[in-house]
This record gives C-alpha cells, sequence and structure tokens, in this order.
C-alpha cells in the first residue's frame, strides 16, 4: 500500500503552477522528509496526497484509490495533514475540544475517542492546556493541539508541515519521540521541514525539491553530501557536516560520533 504520485501537476486557481510532472511512491510505514526553498512547492505537493489539492493533470493514488474521486475528509481518514500554521487548522474553542472532534465525527465510541485522545495527549505532552481555548496557548504549544488533533484520528500516514519551524530544543524532542513513537505502531511520517539537523537524524528517506518539482530522492548522506542538490534546493547541510566539510574530512559525515571518529 502506497500514496502515489503519478506524474503530477497542480495549477492554483489564478493559473499560477506550484508543481510540475510530480512522480513519487511512499510506501505505508515510511518515514520521509520534503526539504527544498521556501515557495518550491512541498505544502502543495503534500496537500495533494489528502485531496485537499487535486491534480490539474496526472493522478494521486492513496492505497490504489485515485483522489479525484473521493473528498478530503475521506482521504484525510487515511492521510492526515497538519497545517503548516496551526490557527488554519484549530476552530474549537478549547484544546480537549480540538483534540475530541474527529473521533467523534467519526462516529467513535466514546471509549474510543477517550482513548485515543489520550494517547494523542501524552505523545504530544499538552496535558496542561486541555481547558484552555487555542488562541491563549503559546504558538509551539498550539502546534501540538494541531498534531494531537490528527493523530487522534489514526491515519495510516501523517502529514507533518513544517512541526520544526517556533520550536525550541524540548519540542524538537517531543516531535522526536511522535515520529519514533507512529514509527512503532506502523503509520507512516511525510513531514516538510527547513531544519537539516533534525531531518538527518529523524528521516530515512529524503525528497528534495526546487522550481516545482522532485530533483532528488535519497538517503541522508546521498542528499547533504552532494553539493549540486544542496545547492539547487537551497538547502543548508546539516551543522556536524558542514564542520567535516570545512576540515576536509572524508566518509559524508552527518552525525556527531561519526566527526569525532573521523578526529580521531
Ligand atoms: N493559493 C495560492 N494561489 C496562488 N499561488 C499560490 C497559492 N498558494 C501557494 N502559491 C504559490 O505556489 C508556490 C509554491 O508554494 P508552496 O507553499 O507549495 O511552497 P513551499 O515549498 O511549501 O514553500 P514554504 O517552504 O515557504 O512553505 C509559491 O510560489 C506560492 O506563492
Amino acid at each position: 500500500m502506497a500514496i502515489e504520485l503519478k506524474d503530477v501537476s497542480f495549477a492554483y486557481p489564478n493559473g499560477y503552477v506550484a508543481n510540475e510532472g510530480l512522480n513519487l511512491v511512499i510506501k505505508d510505514g515510511e518515514l520521509l522528509s520534503i526539504v527544498g526553498q521556501n515557495g518550491a512547492g512541498k505544502t502543495t505537493a503534500v496537500k495533494l496526497m489528502n485531496g485537499l489539492n487535486k491534480p490539474s493533470k496526472g493522478d494521486v493514488l492513496v492505497d490504489g484509490v485515485n483522489t479525484k474521486e473521493k473528498s478530503c475528509a475521506w482521504i484525510s481518514k487515511t492521510v492526515g495533514y497538519v497545517f503548516q500554521n496551526p490557527d488554519d487548522q484549530i476552530f474549537n474553542s478549547t484544546a480537549l475540544a480540538e483534540i475530541e472532534y474527529m473521533p467523534r465525527y467519526m462516529k467513535l465510541s466514546e471509549e474510543e475517542v477517550k482513548k485515543r485522545s489520550s494517547r494523542a495527549i501524552e505523545m504530544t505532552g499538552i496535558s496542561h492546556y486541555l481547558k484552555m481555548n487555542p488562541l491563549d496557548i503559546p504558538y509551539a504549544i498550539r502546534k501540538f493541539v494541531a498534531i494531537a488533533a490528527i493523530i487522534a484520528t489514526q491515519p495510516k500516514y501523517l502529514i507533518l508541515d513544517e512541526p520544526t519551524a517556533g520550536q525550541d530544543k524540548r519540542g524538537n524532542e517531543i516531535l522526536e519521540n511522535i515520529i519514533k513513537e507512529l514509527k512503532r505502531d506502523g503509520t507512516g511520517v511525510i513531514a516538510i521541514t527547513h531544519d537539516m539537523d533534525f531531518v538527518a537524524k529523524n528521516f530515512p528517506r529524503i525528497v528534495a525539491m526546487a522550481h516545482k518539482n522532485i530533483i532528488a530522492d535519497g538517503t541522508a548522506k546521498e542528499i547533504f553530501w552532494n553539493s549540486a542538490i544542496v545547492e539547487e534546493s537551497r538547502i543548508k547541510k546539516p551543522q556536524i557536516a558542514q564542520v567535516a566539510e570545512r576540515l576536509n574530512l572524508p566518509g559524508s559525515i552527518l552525525f556527531r560520533e561519526e566527526l569525532t571518529n573521523a578526529l580521531r
């Protein structure tokens, strides 16, 4: 089972073409990160995966079902999308109501609603904020409310659009644990992020985008140690890789232990 993009192009209503001829297969249970400069078309591409955007050309298949034939609400049960800006997503008056909303909308039993919500709350570490109006919750934590609301729907694939934006070290640690736990459950995670250290550490597969298209698809070492890809997609190498490059060390180093070993 997989999300498949087959020669997909997308134009916004004003005619602007944001994706051109995308081809990509994401198998279930995969951890994949999408990187690339602002405006490369990353958000447009992930919105094609859950039916928020429908292709202008080509087809998107979710576990074999063409997204053109289904509503976004239907596809979202399989492919959950967490908005880049939580304020585009959150609409309930308390964090708890926001998290319980979708499981209830899915007509799950009250016991199941509570079970799923509790787990999502625990994973995202937001138990102290449940009674608050989301608008009064600090932005970084509000992003976790938005993530919890989608985790509670237990999608097979979860898309996180810039989850690291606005997060500190602690926030990133929580995100890493969420990704690990979802991986254990067999949930696929697709994340757009500009934090390349986070990408190298957490995602075995990276897709680099530039000028509306996918320009590379590979492991962290393959992407970050290929200067042509780094330049074209205008990404920064992870910090350790930058140090290794300055020191002219061999071995496509990305992590601290690799750097320490090489220096020894
Ligand atoms: N609703 C819209 N109407 C017209 N053009 C749009 C619309 N939304 C986005 N675009 C344009 O499409 C292009 C791709 O946008 P997209 O948000 O997919 O890029 P991105 O790679 O996710 O960038 P970022 O990292 O800044 O989020 C941009 O040039 C953007 O201005």
